[in-house]
């Protein structure tokens, strides 16, 4: 029986945002960011285990989650790094060598700030990578006309979008190739795991996501991502 692993990459500073604390920290709906994040993987019975990725400087963790009374299938990992792709790199190696993840188990990870993830749309991702030689990721079609700039913040042309997708997560790909892809790669220019991937020369798959699965980027992104919240735990 193939196994699934989750590594969540919570070492960013979301600098963006603009909080006192870390995105991942802010409470919504009663809980941290990282926490409704994490929480919709630990409710999947198909994901054996689950990661989660701090720097090593982090100071929040264990009041979110302490080290003594974690769920069975929780990990928590001091080894982020300068970049997500560092974080997901270093993370992914701890898991091997601490023997909790082997090269032929798929793994997926999820931004810690994309916490209004639907069960329905990671059970999609779970189903359709399931029987794909490469792995694959969500993704939505783009849903607005594409403009692209000239240097004066006018148009210089509108874009065919037809073959446009935007990334979300999770990821989701065979530990052992997405190890090598990250080591082949340059992490500066790495922003999902999927382009690691593609720079292999392989073709992952694209899945329909769901437009509640948006990352947590600026101050505003948290007033709809609390309305979804308490609007999932009202209809639970
Ligand atoms: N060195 C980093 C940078 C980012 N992330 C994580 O990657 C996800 C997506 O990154 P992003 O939205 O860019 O988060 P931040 O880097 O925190 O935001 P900003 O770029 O605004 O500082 C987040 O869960 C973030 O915690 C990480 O684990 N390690
Ligand atoms: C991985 C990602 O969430 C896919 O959309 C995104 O690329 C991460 O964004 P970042 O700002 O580069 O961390």
């Amino acid at each position: 029986m193939t196994r699934h692993v989750a590594l969540v990459p919570a070492a960013g500073v979301g600098a963006r945002f603009g909080a006192a604390t870390p995105k991942q920290y802010v409470r919504l709906a009663g809980k941290t960011v990282l926490q409704h994040s994490a929480e919709v993987l630990l409710a999947c019975d198909q994901i054996d285990a689950v990661a989660i990725v701090v720097s090593a400087a982090d100071g929040h963790i264990d009041s979110v989650y302490p080290s003594s009374g974690l769920p069975e299938k929780l990990h928590i990992l001091h080894c982020g790094g300068d970049s997500r792709a560092e974080t997901v790199r270093n993370g992914t190696q701890a898991l091997l060598a601490q023997g909790l993840l082997a090269a032929d188990d798929w793994l997926l990870v999820h931004d810690a700030a994309r916490c209004c993830l639907p069960a329905t749309a990671l059970q999609r991702l779970l189903d359709a990578v399931a029987p794909h030689p490469v792995g694959g990721l969500l993704a939505m079609p783009l849903a607005d006309t594409l403009k692209r700039a000239n240097g004066q913040h006018s148009v210089a042309a509108t874009l065919n979008r037809s073959h446009l997708w935007q990334a979300q997560t999770p990821q989701m790909f065979r530990a052992g190739l997405l190890q090598q892809a990250l080591a082949d790669a340059d992490l500066n220019q790495i922003t999902d795991e999927s382009s690691a991937v593609e720079a292999l020369g392989l073709q992952p798959l694209l899945v329909e996501g769901d437009s509640r699965n948006f990352k947590l980027t600026r101050a505003q992104d948290a007033i709809l991502a609390e309305c979804l919240l308490r609007h999932s735990q009202e209809s639970a």
